[in-house]
C-alpha cells in the first residue's frame, strides 16, 4: 500500500465546485489493482545543466555612458530534467519564471542573443544542432494558421508536406484520425478564422496547432500553454507542457476524466494528466517531481497546502519572487532559495540526477527517435504550398478584390487629371505624356509594396515555425507566395493599361499598348518583390514599407531622367542610374510614346515650344541612343525580377539565422 492524493471539490453555496483539499489516502490493491508487469519506457528525454544568459545595456542608447555598459541576465539557472515516454510533464511558474525560455532550449530554437550552455539527450544520446528538428515537435505559445482554410485543409496539406509515401487516401485517414483524437471532427469544415471574421474557437485553433504536431508522430512534444487538448496525448510518448495560468482550468480538465480513489467525491492528482511537475521560479527549477511527492515536499518545507485551496497557486505563489517592494523581494527571495536548496538536498532531486546519469552513461535505449521523415521533394512541396497559398487566398474576397483593382483605382485619378492627351506642344503634348510615363512607372511599385505588406507577413509567421517543425525551407514559401501572384499581378496591370491607355488617347498603335502594359508590369511586380526581400531580413513591414518607399523615390530620382537629365547629372549618379529598373522602364516608355509622333503647335505666343516639332526630338534630347536600346532594354528592365527573386532566396536563407523560434 502507498499514500496517494485525491482532492475533494469543495461546494459553493451556487452549486459551483470550485476550490479543492488534500485528503490522504491509503491505496489499496483493490481499489487500484496492480499494473501488469512495467513495461520499460521506451524513450527518455534528459535535460543537463542548462544555463542561459543574456547580456543587457544598463541604460538607454540617448545615454552613451550607461549604454555602454553591460550586465548579465541569468534567464535559466543549471536546469536538470528527466522525463521517460508516457509521462508528462506540466511546468509552472510565475510569469516571466522562464518556462518558456525552457522548452526553446530544450527544443533547440533559443535566440542567438545570448549564451545557453548544457546538453540535452534523448535515449541518452546528446542531441546534436540539425538533429533538434527531426526530433521534437513544438506548439507555440501563439498559433501561426491560415485564417481562411478549414481545419481538415490545414491538416491535409500540412500532412502533404510531411508524408511523402501515404496515398491522399492514407493521409485522409490520418487526418481523420488526427482530428477524431483531438476532438475537432464536428469544426472539420469550418474555416479556421482571423481577427476581422469568425473561425473555430482559441481552445479549438490551439488543438489544430497540435494536431499538425501530432500528424508527423513525434516521440517527444514540446506544448507552450496548450489551454486544451493534452487528454488526448498517446501514452508513448514524451510531453512537456508549460502552464502559466495554472487555475481551476487545469482542474476542469482532470475532473472530466475522474479517478475516484475513496467512496468520497474526488479529483485525484491527476496522474493521467501530469505524471511530473516542474515548478519554475527566476529561471531556477524549485522543484521538479510527482504531484505526489510535491505535496510531502512542501510540507516537509513547512508548507502545508490550506484546505479549500488550488496547491498549484499555492506553490507558484510561494516560489515566486515579489518585487513590488524591496522588502517583500527580499524576503520572498529568500524563501524560493530555500525552497530550491531543499529541492536540491532532496532525495527527490538525487533519483532524478541518478537516472539523468544512468540513462546518459549506459545508454541501453534504442536510437533517437526522429519523426516521420517522409518529405516530398523540393518540387512537391513547391506545389502543395502553392495550392494551399491560392487556396487561402481565394476565399479571401477582400484581398482578390484589393489585388485586381487597386491599380484601376490609381488609373482612375491618371485619367481623371489627364482626361484627353493633345498633340499641340503649347497644349501639354509632351508634359502630359510624361506626366503620365512618371506616374505609370513610379507609382506602380506602391501598389505591388502594398500587397506584399498586407499579405505576406502571414505567411511569413508560418514558414518561420514549419520550416522549424522541418516541413520546408522559408524560401519555398518566397516562391509559392511568388508563383501565386503572378496571375494576379498580370490581369491587374493589364486592367489597368488596357483603361488608361485608351481612355487618355496615348498612341493608337496595339503594339505599342502591349509593350506599354509589358513595361508596367515590372515595376509593379518589382514593388513587390522588393518588398518580399526586405521582408525576410527585416521582421517590422512598416519599416519596410519605408525602406522600399524611400528606394522607389531615390530610384525614379535617379534613373528616371524626369527630374533632373540622366547627362546633366555627376557621374556617381550616372553609374547608379543603372542599378535602377525606372532608367530602363522609363527610356522604353518614352520611346514606345513618342518615337513618330508629329506635334502640332497652334499657340504662336510659345515660339521655343513650337521647335519640338515630333517625338523622336524628345527621345533624342532626354534620352540620347534610347532608340536603339529598345530590345537591350527590355532585357535588362525583365532582367531584374530573376534578380530580386535571386536575393529574395538569399534574404529567407539568412532569415534562418536571424530567426531561431
Ligand atoms: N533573449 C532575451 N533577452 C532578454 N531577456 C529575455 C530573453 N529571453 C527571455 N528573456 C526574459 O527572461 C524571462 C523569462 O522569459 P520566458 O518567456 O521564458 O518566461 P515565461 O515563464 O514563459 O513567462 P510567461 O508565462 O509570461 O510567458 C523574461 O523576463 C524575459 O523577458
Amino acid at each position: 500500500m502507498r499514500d496517494s492524493y485525491s482532492m475533494q471539490t469543495g461546494c459553493l453555496k451556487n452549486g459551483k465546485s470550485e476550490s479543492f483539499k488534500f485528503v490522504s489516502e491509503k491505496r489499496t490493491s483493490k481499489q487500484n489493482p496492480p499494473l501488469p508487469a512495467q513495461r520499460q519506457p521506451s524513450c527518455s528525454l534528459s535535460v543537463k545543466k542548462a544555463s542561459y544568459t543574456v547580456s543587457e545595456h544598463v541604460g538607454p542608447w540617448w545615454n552613451l555612458s550607461s549604454y555602454r555598459k553591460k550586465w548579465t541576465r541569468q534567464i535559466l539557472n543549471e536546469v536538470m530534467l528527466h522525463v521517460d515516454s508516457g509521462q508528462i510533464l506540466g511546468i509552472l511558474g510565475n510569469s516571466g519564471s522562464g518556462k518558456t525560455t525552457l522548452l526553446d532550449a530544450i527544443a533547440g530554437r533559443i535566440g542567438k542573443s545570448g549564451t545557453l550552455t548544457g546538453e540535452v539527450f534523448v535515449n541518452g544520446r546528446k542531441i546534436k544542432q540539425d538533429q533538434f528538428q527531426e526530433c521534437f515537435s513544438y506548439v507555440l505559445q501563439s498559433d501561426n494558421l491560415l485564417s481562411y482554410l478549414t481545419v481538415e485543409e490545414t491538416l491535409t496539406f500540412t500532412a502533404q508536406l510531411a508524408l511523402r509515401w501515404h496515398s491522399a487516401q492514407a493521409i485522409r485517414k490520418k487526418v481523420d484520425a488526427v482530428m477524431a483524437e483531438l476532438s475537432l471532427s464536428h469544426v472539420a469544415h469550418s474555416v479556421i478564422g482571423g481577427r476581422i471574421f469568425p473561425g473555430i474557437s482559441g481552445g479549438e485553433r490551439r488543438r489544430v496547432s497540435i494536431a499538425s504536431q501530432l500528424l508527423q508522430d513525434p516521440k517527444v512534444i514540446l506544448l507552450d500553454e496548450p489551454t486544451t487538448g493534452l487528454d488526448s496525448m498517446t501514452r508513448d510518448r514524451i510531453v512537456i507542457v508549460t502552464i502559466h495560468q495554472p487555475r481551476s482550468e487545469l482542474f476542469r480538465v482532470t475532473r472530466q476524466q475522474p479517478r475516484l480513489i475513496s467512496r468520497s467525491v474526488s479529483v485525484s492528482f491527476c496522474p493521467q494528466i501530469f505524471s511530473r511537475i516542474a515548478i519554475m521560479s527566476c529561471g531556477e527549477l524549485v522543484f521538479c517531481g510527482q504531484p505526489e511527492e510535491m505535496v510531502d515536499f512542501f510540507s516537509i518545507c513547512g508548507y502545508e497546502c490550506p484546505e479549500y485551496c488550488n496547491p498549484f497557486d499555492i506553490y507558484v505563489d510561494l516560489t515566486s519572487v515579489d518585487t513590488r517592494c524591496s522588502e517583500r523581494e527580499a524576503a520572498t527571495y529568500r524563501r524560493m532559495h530555500d525552497i530550491t536548496s531543499a529541492y536540491q538536498s532532496s532525495a527527490i532531486y538525487q533519483s532524478m540526477v541518478d537516472r539523468i546519469e544512468k540513462s546518459c552513461q549506459h545508454p541501453d535505449k534504442p536510437v533517437i527517435p526522429f519523426k516521420s521523415k517522409e518529405s516530398p521533394n523540393c518540387i512537391s512541396k513547391l506545389g502543395v504550398l502553392v495550392r494551399r497559398t491560392v487556396r487561402n487566398l481565394s476565399r479571401d474576397r477582400m484581398g482578390v478584390l484589393m489585388r485586381l483593382s487597386q491599380n484601376l483605382i490609381y488609373g482612375l485619378f491618371i485619367a481623371f487629371f489627364v482626361i484627353n492627351l493633345d498633340n499641340d506642344v503649347t497644349k501639354g503634348a509632351v508634359q502630359d505624356r510624361i506626366g503620365i510615363i512618371y506616374q505609370c512607372v513610379g507609382a506602380s511599385p506602391y501598389t505591388g509594396m502594398l500587397n506584399a505588406v498586407a499579405l505576406f507577413p502571414a505567411l511569413r509567421a508560418i514558414a518561420d515555425q514549419e520550416s522549424k517543425d522541418g516541413l520546408y525551407q522559408k524560401w519555398q514559401i518566397l516562391l509559392a507566395y511568388i508563383i501565386h501572384i503572378l496571375p494576379f499581378s498580370i490581369v491587374s496591370v493589364f486592367v489597368f493599361t488596357s483603361f488608361l491607355y485608351w481612355t487618355v488617347g496615348m498612341n493608337p498603335d496595339p503594339w505599342r499598348f502591349m509593350c506599354f502594359t509589358a513595361v508596367i508590369m515590372v515595376p509593379h511586380i518589382t514593388g513587390e518583390l522588393l518588398t518580399l526581400v526586405l521582408l525576410g531580413v527585416i521582421q517590422d513591414p512598416n519599416m519596410v514599407n519605408s525602406g522600399v518607399a524611400l528606394l522607389n523615390i531615390a530610384g525614379i530620382m535617379v534613373g528616371s531622367g524626369f527630374l533632373r537629365g540622366t547627362q546633366q547629372m555627376p557621374l556617381v549618379f550616372q553609374w547608379l542610374s543603372y542599378l535602377t529598373f525606372q532608367k530602363y522602364g522609363c527610356e522604353l516608355l518614352i520611346v514606345t510614346e513618342f518615337y513618330g509622333l508629329n506635334f502640332t503647335c497652334m499657340n504662336a505666343g510659345f515660339p521655343e515650344a513650337c521647335l519640338i516639332k515630333d517625338g523622336n526630338l524628345v527621345i533624342e534630347q532626354g534620352y540620347p541612343g534610347a532608340l536603339s536600346r529598345y530590345t537591350q532594354d527590355f532585357l535588362l528592365l525583365y532582367a531584374f525580377l530573376p534578380a530580386l527573386i535571386l536575393l529574395g532566396v538569399i534574404s529567407f536563407k539568412i532569415r534562418d539565422y536571424l530567426v531561431r523560434r
